[in-house]
């Protein structure tokens, strides 16, 4: 059965296969005068649709998209004044285009495991070929943003249905990269 929720217009549709030969692209806002362009270098990793609130989801989602690469990778090409960081708070730099909203890169810079990556917007890329989403994380959060909780049986159904397994923090996988960072951080675990 298919859940009157909409996970997300990359997704909803059934995953795209990567494109082998995908060697970056151009992220684009939703500005028709003055775009910010923000040039990426080199595939995205470790793509998610993530369900909290912080990250910029498209009009009617009840998740975003989101990857990360390398902050070395990453070159605002045109019109970066545009640009404000929504949260300076937050972990994640979340540089806004301040007239239509859209996130277009957000570097972790604080010590921490991700330090050194951007988060970004994979469906902003004028270009196809970036690799499809591999989970869902922060899944309960969308209760945060305003979903019915009698919703979530049917949307973790819709989110296994489309490949995408449901986690409330992140995957195990990034959850054990995270704690083994801390872990060598205190000494917990030999470095
Ligand atoms: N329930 C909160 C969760 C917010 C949160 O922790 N988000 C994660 C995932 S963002 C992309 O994976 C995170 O790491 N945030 C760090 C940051 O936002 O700087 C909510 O929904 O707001
Ligand atoms: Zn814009
Ligand atoms: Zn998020």
């Amino acid at each position: 059965m298919e859940s009157a929720v909409h996970i997300h217009p990359a997704v909803d549709q059934g995953l795209k296969p990567a494109d082998p030969g995908f060697a970056g692209g151009t992220l684009v806002c939703a500005c028709t005068d003055r775009p910010v362009k923000i040039r990426i270098e080199g595939q995205v990793a470790h793509n998610h649709v993530c369900g909290c609130t912080k990250c910029w989801k498209p009009e009617g989602t009840a998740f975003s998209m989101v990857a990360v690469v390398p902050h070395d990778k990453v070159t605002v090409l045109e019109n970066g004044d545009k640009l404000q960081v929504v949260d300076p708070t937050a972990l994640i730099q979340r540089h806004a285009c301040q007239q239509c909203g859209v996130h277009m890169y957000g570097p972790v810079e604080r010590e921490h495991a991700f330090q050194g990556l951007d988060f970004v917007h994979p469906e902003r890329f004028q270009e196809q070929g970036w690799a499809p989403p591999e989970f869902a994380a922060f899944v309960s959060s969308i209760i945060e943003a305003g979903i019915d909780p009698s919703q979530m049986d049917g949307i973790r159904a819709r989110l296994r249905e489309l490949g995408l397994e449901p986690y409330d923090c992140l995957s195990p996988a990034l959850m054990d990269y995270v704690a083994t960072w801390v872990a060598r951080k205190s000494g917990a675990l030999a470095s």
